[in-house]
C-alpha cells in the first residue's frame, strides 16, 4: 500500500458495493465508515504514512474516493464519509487514526438508533390488522414494520419482487422471519393487490429538497397509483438520506446499471438490434407521498428542507478531495 492506495479492506468494501453483494443505502453507509476505520488502522502501520500525519490524512482521503466511486445514487454513501472525515483531527498518526476509529464507530451507533427510533415512528402510522405493500429491500422500512408488530399489531405484507435484482425475495423473508404473513407478487400485480393494501411503505436512497423521494426503480409508479386507490404511501428514511446538495440545485444521479440484468445476452442476441436501459432508481415527486418518516419524527415532504437545512447547512463539503 503506498500513501495513496487505499487498503485491502477498502478495496473490498468498494468491490462489494460495486456488484452489489453489499447493497441497500444504510447497509452501503455503515460498510463505508466501517472502511475508513479499517483504512485508518492500516495506514498507522504502512512505511508511508505510519510516521506522516499528512500522507495520514492524505491516504484516507484516497481511499473515501474509492469508496464514493462505487455507486452514485444513494447518499447516505457520501454522508457516511464526510460524517468520518469531518472528525478526523490530532497532529500525530496515533490521534489520527484513533479519531477516524472513533468517529466510524459513533456513526455506526448513530445509524443503528436512527432506524430503531424511525421504526417506532412508522409504526404508530400502522394499525392492528393492517397489510402493507412493500417495494425492493429497505432495512429502515422494514424497521417501522417490525416495530408494529413488536407492539403487538398483527400486520401482513404483499411484497413486489422489484425486477430485475429480485430484493423482493430478500424483503420477504425477512418479513416472514419476523411473524408477517407474506404475499409474493410480480411487479405488474401491485395495482390490482393495492384494494387489499392499507399502507405502501418503502425506503429511500437519497431525499431531494423539495421533497423527492429517489428510491428503486419503480417506486413512482408505485406511488401515483397508490394515490390512485386512495392507499397512503410513507417512506422511511433516517436523515443520512437526506442529499445536501439538492440545497444548491443540484440533481441526484440516477445510477444505470448493465442491461444484463434485465435480459440475458443470448436472448438479446436472439431478438436482434434493439436498446436495453436499466435505470437502478426513480424520482417519486413529493405530491405523491405522504410522509417522510425520520428518527425525527414526520414530515410532509415539502417540509423536509427545513430539516436538511438544519442538519447540512447551505451546502456539502467535499472533505475527501485534494487540498
Ligand atoms: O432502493 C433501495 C435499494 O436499492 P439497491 O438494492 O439497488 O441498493 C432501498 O429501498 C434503499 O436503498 C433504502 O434501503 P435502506 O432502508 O436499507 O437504507
Amino acid at each position: 500500500m503506498t500513501d495513496t492506495e487505499p487498503s485491502p479492506a477498502v478495496s473490498e468494501t468498494a468491490e462489494s458495493i460495486a456488484t452489489m453483494e453489499i447493497r441497500g443505502a444504510a447497509t452501503i453507509a455503515s460498510a463505508a465508515a466501517e472502511a475508513l476505520a479499517e483504512q485508518a488502522e492500516a495506514a498507522a502501520e504502512a512505511d508511508a504514512t505510519a510516521s506522516d500525519p499528512e500522507a495520514f490524512r492524505a491516504s484516507l482521503r484516497a481511499a473515501a474516493r474509492t469508496l464514493r466511486e462505487t455507486r452514485p445514487t444513494a447518499v447516505s454513501l457520501p454522508n457516511a464519509l464526510r460524517y468520518v472525515l469531518q472528525r478526523m483531527e490530532g497532529d500525530s498518526v496515533d490521534r489520527l487514526r484513533r479519531s477516524v476509529v472513533d468517529a466510524s464507530e459513533a456513526f455506526v451507533r448513530q445509524l443503528d438508533r436512527a432506524q430503531e427510533d424511525l421504526g417506532q415512528v412508522g409504526a404508530n402510522r400502522l394499525a392492528d390488522g393492517d397489510t402493507v405493500m412493500t417495494h425492493c429491500h429497505s432495512t429502515d422500512a422494514l424497521a417501522c414494520i417490525e416495530a408494529a408488530v413488536e407492539q403487538g399489531k398483527s400486520i401482513s405484507a404483499v411484497v413486489k419482487e422489484t425486477r430485475p435484482r429480485q430484493q423482493g425475495h430478500i424483503t420477504a423473508e425477512q418479513l416472514r422471519d419476523a411473524g408477517v404473513p407474506v404475499t409474493l407478487i410480480v411487479d405488474s400485480a401491485a395495482r390490482r393487490y393495492l384494494d387489499e393494501v392499507d399502507h405502501v411503505v418503502v425506503g429511500a436512497d437519497s431525499i431531494a429538497a423539495d421533497g423527492g423521494v429517489i428510491n428503486k426503480i419503480g417506486t413512482s409508479g408505485l406511488a401515483v397509483n397508490a394515490r390512485e386507490r386512495g392507499v397512503p404511501i410513507m417512506t422511511a428514511a433516517q436523515t443520512i438520506k437526506l442529499h445536501p446538495e439538492t440545497l444548491t440545485g443540484h440533481t441526484v444521479e440516477i445510477e444505470m446499471r448493465d442491461e444484463a440484468e434485465v435480459i440475458d445476452p443470448e436472448a438479446r442476441e436472439a431478438i436482434g438490434e434493439i436498446d436495453v436501459e436499466n435505470p437502478a432508481f426513480d424520482v417519486t415527486p413529493p405530491r405523491y407521498m405522504d410522509a417522510i418518516v425520520t428518527e425525527q419524527g414526520q414530515f410532509p415532504p415539502e417540509s423536509i428542507v427545513t430539516l436538511m437545512r438544519e442538519l447540512f447547512g447551505e451546502g456539502a463539503a467535499e472533505p475527501w478531495a485534494e487540498p
